[in-house]
Parts: C-alpha cells; sequence; structure tokens
C-alpha cells in the first residue's frame, strides 16, 4: 500500500476566511481567520502540501468576476507567505448549480484537478478539511480522509447530521492542525 500523500485539501469559504450567505464578492468582503492562515503555514512548516478546492458560483452568477476572485487569492498567497507557508495550488469552480459541470463540489472534478497538477497517482489517504457536506463528499470519492470544521457553515453541516459518517470533526482549521501535526 503506496503512503498517503502529505497533502491536506481545503475548502475556502468558512474554513480559510469567513464565509457569508450572501457570498464573498469583493476582496473588502474576503475576511480571512488569522487562525487558519498561520495554521497553513504551520502545516507547509511541517512537511505538508497544503491545496484548496473551491465553489466560486458567484461567478456564474454574476456577483464578482474570475479578477476579481484572483486577487482575493493574490492576497491569502501573500498572508500565507508573509507567515512562512505555502499553497500548492487552488482549483475552483466558476459555473452555476444548472451548468451541467464535472467539477462543482460535491463531484470531485476539483480535486481530480489538483491530483493532476500535483502530479500524485492517487489522493487515497490525504486529507479534506471542509464546512460544507459537499466538501467533505468531493474529498471521499477521491479517497480522502474528511474534516469537519465548526466554521463557516460547519455548525449547520454538524446539526443537519446526515454523510458525516466518516468525518471527525474539529473547531477549526487552527485545532485540526494542532491534532494532525500530534499524529507526527
Ligand atoms: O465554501 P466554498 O466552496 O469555498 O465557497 C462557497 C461559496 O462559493 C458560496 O457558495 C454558495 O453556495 P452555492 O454555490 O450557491 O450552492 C453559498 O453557500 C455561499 O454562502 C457561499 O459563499
Ligand atoms: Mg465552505
Ligand atoms: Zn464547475
Amino acid at each position: 500500500m503506496p503512503s498517503a500523500p502529505r497533502l491536506v485539501i481545503l475548502d475556502r469559504d468558512g474554513v480559510i476566511n469567513r464565509d457569508s450567505d450572501a457570498y464573498i464578492k469583493s476582496l473588502d468582503e474576503w475576511i480571512p481567520y488569522p487562525s487558519s492562515i498561520e495554521a497553513i503555514a504551520r502545516l507547509s512548516r511541517a512537511g505538508w502540501k497544503v491545496a484548496i478546492a473551491t465553489n466560486q458560483s458567484g461567478i456564474a452568477r454574476g456577483y464578482y468576476d474570475e479578477a476579481t476572485l484572483t486577487t482575493m487569492h493574490a492576497e491569502l498567497e501573500r498572508l500565507v507567505t508573509a507567515a512562512g507557508g505555502e499553497i500548492a495550488y487552488i482549483a475552483y469552480c466558476p459555473h452555476g448549480p444548472d451548468d451541467g459541470c464535472s467539477c462543482r463540489k460535491p463531484l470531485p472534478g476539483l480535486l481530480e484537478e489538483i491530483r493532476t497538477a500535483l502530479g500524485l497517482d492517487s489522493l487515497e489517504g490525504s486529507w479534506i478539511v471542509g464546512d460544507s457536506l459537499r466538501d467533505l463528499q468531493a474529498g471521499e470519492a477521491m479517497g480522502c480522509r474528511s474534516v469537519l470544521v465548526r466554521t463557516g457553515k460547519g455548525s449547520r453541516t454538524e446539526t443537519k447530521g446526515a454523510g458525516l459518517e466518516n468525518a471527525k470533526i474539529f473547531n477549526d482549521l487552527a485545532t485540526f492542525t494542532d491534532w494532525l501535526l500530534s499524529q507526527g
């Protein structure tokens, strides 16, 4: 059995930064959790690759454009780099629910994009961290071990309960990171 990739795949909104039911439509609305930025840096320094898989249907809905999304991701990478970490890859789905794409979570297309971009044969045994069931479903479809965080929509997801049988649950990314790094 090949060893699992030392890879953590993160959902973005509600895990790395605050989420909003009104979508994150501008750089001003993109407010990172400082503890999540530091957690990403801690993972990097411990030899973990960190990638991001995010649905961004606000693009298809016309709330913001890809150039605006790029400014958010540039700021994210600036903050993580300043904290001593690195983001290996960001995959996003710009489509809407009715576009019939293969990349909108819970479909695993974004994770397949990450697998290919990182040159991995499999994502089996890597970690997926999200605040919505669809995040975990996308990851589990690719053999990832799933983590629900209570930030963003996570507490709502936990209350609904369905589909979380295989998930570990932590208060936030930082707490999951503490646990993961304690496992050696
Ligand atoms: O959590 P990630 O995947 O990083 O991004 C989620 C966002 O794209 C938005 O996804 C939307 O879902 P719909 O796309 O409208 O179903 C809503 O949940 C918004 O509140 C949320 O900001
Ligand atoms: Mg989310
Ligand atoms: Zn898509």
